[in-house]
């Protein structure tokens, strides 16, 4: 296995990272207690019982003298008072929800640890409804803070103003008492806060006319096939922007709705992935979106069944406590190389690990596997080169803790994100333009980098493109097909049918393993990667075994079609299955491609193939099928 060097081209290096340092300056800054100024929403709420109770009473006093009519014009107006108070106390319990907002996003912005590091006294609320906004807000900041930017307190007036959606000016920025004041323009001079809108509307014009709609993706050269970033697509400059493996978070999430092209760019990174020999483990929850890559050199498994899902999280989980550790026996990081987990859909796949565990009768840590699966991964993978991309629709899912956004390195957002959720997902960085309803349109945010808008490239799926035959298409997947087969495909090895019941199929899931081939094999995903990696250089002298043993057994492999020979067994599609090659005959005028006959179980036939095409053989003498 090839040793991953240090890539030069990359911006925030190449190469296992360093586990970063801790930003430290707030540790002994004490979290300011919330000034709360006025009555609480909760003694609103006491008092106007209070006054029902009060009420009620003098009526019942009153109706006990034979004065009923008399209590009850009591009565009524104390009863207004009191649903006056309620009232007052939600609105109070309202506005202060949207100042407890706002301070989540300032303390982004600002870059304290949280919102309790900063006291923000909200007054004069008026317009916009009747919860309404504050017109002047006084904001106390930690002394830790660097204010000493000259354009620091605009800063921060343009933060509140995205989030508010209201304009302000400086009134007083109070550097020694590390106070800000920010007014409504009517009551102060000063600078107005650029209006969003107008802003947007200017780059949106400006990157309208500068992406293109649809960009097919490149073909990567040597020196991307060496390299840790991943093309994800262009900006409007037209430079490339991508998926940094080696930056110090190195997972990928990928956020979209229905149709925003999640598919399109998943079978990107797949496709990248493996042409630079990683293997790639699909949990594809729909079944059918990344079916495509199923036959695609160096995909080892697609797994589409839930069983089968479940069984590829928890060997994508075992296989990283492995490399673990082999790193505590002495291994070096750089002897791993990358595996690609993408979790397709994990929403809908954690919520059906969690119904098949309840099914099955497991407890609550039985339901949340999945999450937790992932969690562990996004967070120690990378040290042992494991590498998530997630896919999930909404960018406020429960799912994705706050946690978890730390571990991603980079975040790719498709379509509109709504204000809420775009000023949460970039840390309060929220970028001018948001993205057109274009396929493929996406943001994409790298570490705590500014959020860019880019096109995704365009990358075929194998299997709509051989179905539609679109010549184009299959010409671009042909030159980015990868020649050479690194990793074998795998298959699920369960030790008996999952037919007895959920609970007898839930444990037989949680121990079944990875084999290589189709049919049965003895050899262990885990193994057959850390063999590949540790082979030559010591690292695992139990995965070298298992390559031995491997090929003493025989095993399937994919090879050009350029390769195949009379008598080979091969399956050159999903739609003829595996086939005897009968022929093999060069085209006239075109030197490109290959006639192959064939015949299989339910006939004969023959096709033309690009000579490039790369297809799976399994060896007649290996007595595995
Ligand atoms: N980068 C792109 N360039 C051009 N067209 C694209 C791109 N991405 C997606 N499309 C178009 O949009 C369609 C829908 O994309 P895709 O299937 O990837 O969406 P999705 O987000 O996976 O949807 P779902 O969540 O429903 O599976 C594609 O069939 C394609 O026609």
């Amino acid at each position: 296995m090839a040793r991953h060097d240090p890539v030069e081209s990359f911006t925030t290096g190449s190469g296992p990272p360093e586990p970063e340092a801790k930003d430290d300056r707030f540790a002994s800054a004490r979290p300011a207690g919330p000034t709360i100024k006025g009555f609480t929403p909760a003694q609103l709420t006491a008092t106007a019982i209070g006054t029902v109770l009060l009420a009620v009473s003098l009526w019942a006093i009153l109706a006990s003298l034979d004065q009923a009519v008399i209590g009850v014009l009591f009565l009524l107006p104390t009863l207004a008072c009191a649903c006056a108070f309620y009232a007052v106390g939600v609105r109070r319990r309202m506005r202060q929800g949207v100042i407890d907002e706002l301070a989540e996003v300032l303390a982004r912005h600002i870059g304290v640890p949280d919102a309790t590091y900063l006291d923000i006294d909200a007054r004069q609320w008026q317009g916009r409804g009747w919860v309404g906004v504050p017109h002047v807000l006084n904001i106390q900041y930690p002394t830790e803070v660097d204010d000493s930017a000259p354009d620091w307190a605009s800063g921060v007036a343009e933060a509140v103003h995205a989030q508010l959606d209201e304009q302000y000016t400086v009134g007083r920025h109070n550097v020694r008492g590390h106070r800000l004041t920010l007014r409504d323009p009517t009551r102060t001079g000063g600078t107005l806060t650029p209006e969003p809108a107008a802003r947007a509307d200017r780059a949106r014009d400006a990157v309208r006319r500068a992406l293109p709609e649809t960009v097919a993706r490149p073909v990567p050269t040597q020196a991307d096939l060496t390299s840790w970033l991943v093309p994800l697509g262009v900006d409007g400059a037209g430079t490339r922007v991508g998926w940094n493996l080696a930056a110090p978070q190195g997972h990928l999430l990928v956020l979209g709705r229905s149709g925003a092209g999640k598919r399109v760019l998943l079978t990107g990174i797949v496709v990248e992935a493996a042409a630079r020999g990683w293997p790639v483990w699909i949990i594809d929850h729909r079944r059918v979106d990344l079916l495509g890559v199923r036959d695609w050199p160096n995909v080892q498994i697609v797994a589409s069944t839930l069983d089968d899902q479940i069984v590829v999280l928890n060997q994508a989980w075992r296989e990283m406590e492995g490399r673990v550790a082999l790193i505590e026996s002495g291994s070096s990081r750089t002897e791993l190389e990358p595996l690609v987990v993408v979790v397709h859909h994990f929403r809908e796949f954690a919520s059906a690990v969690a119904d098949a565990a309840n099914r099955a009768g497991q407890g609550p840590a039985a339901a949340s596997l999945a999450l937790d699966r992932v969690n562990d991964l996004l967070r120690h993978g990378r040290q042992v080169n494991v590498y998530v991309v997630l896919s999930i629709q909404r960018a406020d899912d429960p799912l994705l803790r706050e946690e978890n956004r730390d571990e991603v390195g980079t975040v790719v957002a498709l379509g509109r994100l709504d204000n809420r959720a775009a000023s949460t997902l970039w840390s309060g960085n929220v970028p001018a333009e948001q993205a057109e309803p274009v396929p493929g349109r996406a943001t994409v945010q790298a570490g705590d980098g500014t959020p860019v808008l880019i096109q995704c490239f365009w990358t075929p799926d194998p299997r709509e493109a051989r179905r539609v035959n679109d010549e184009q298409d299959l010409y671009l997947l042909d030159a980015l097909r990868p020649n050479v087969v690194t990793h074998p495909v795998l298959h699920v090895q369960r030790s008996r049918a999952l037919t007895d019941s959920p609970e007898a199929s839930w444990r037989v899931n949680l121990n079944a393993d990875l084999a290589e081939g189709y049919g049965s094999s003895t050899s262990s995903l885990a193994d057959w990667s850390r063999a590949r990696t540790g082979g030559s250089s010591g690292g695992s002298a139990g995965g070298s075994a298992t390559i031995a043993q491997t090929e003493a057994a025989g095993w399937s492999e994919m090879v050009m079609v350029s390769q195949l020979q009379v008598g080979s067994l091969a399956r050159l599609d999903d739609d003829t299955g595996w086939v005897i090659i009968e022929q093999v005959e060069p085209v006239q005028n075109d030197g490109t491609k290959l006639l192959i006959r064939w015949r299989g179980n339910d006939g004969a036939g023959s096709q033309m193939v690009s000579r490039t095409r790369a297809v799976r053989i399994r060896h007649l003498n290996d007595g595995i099928y």
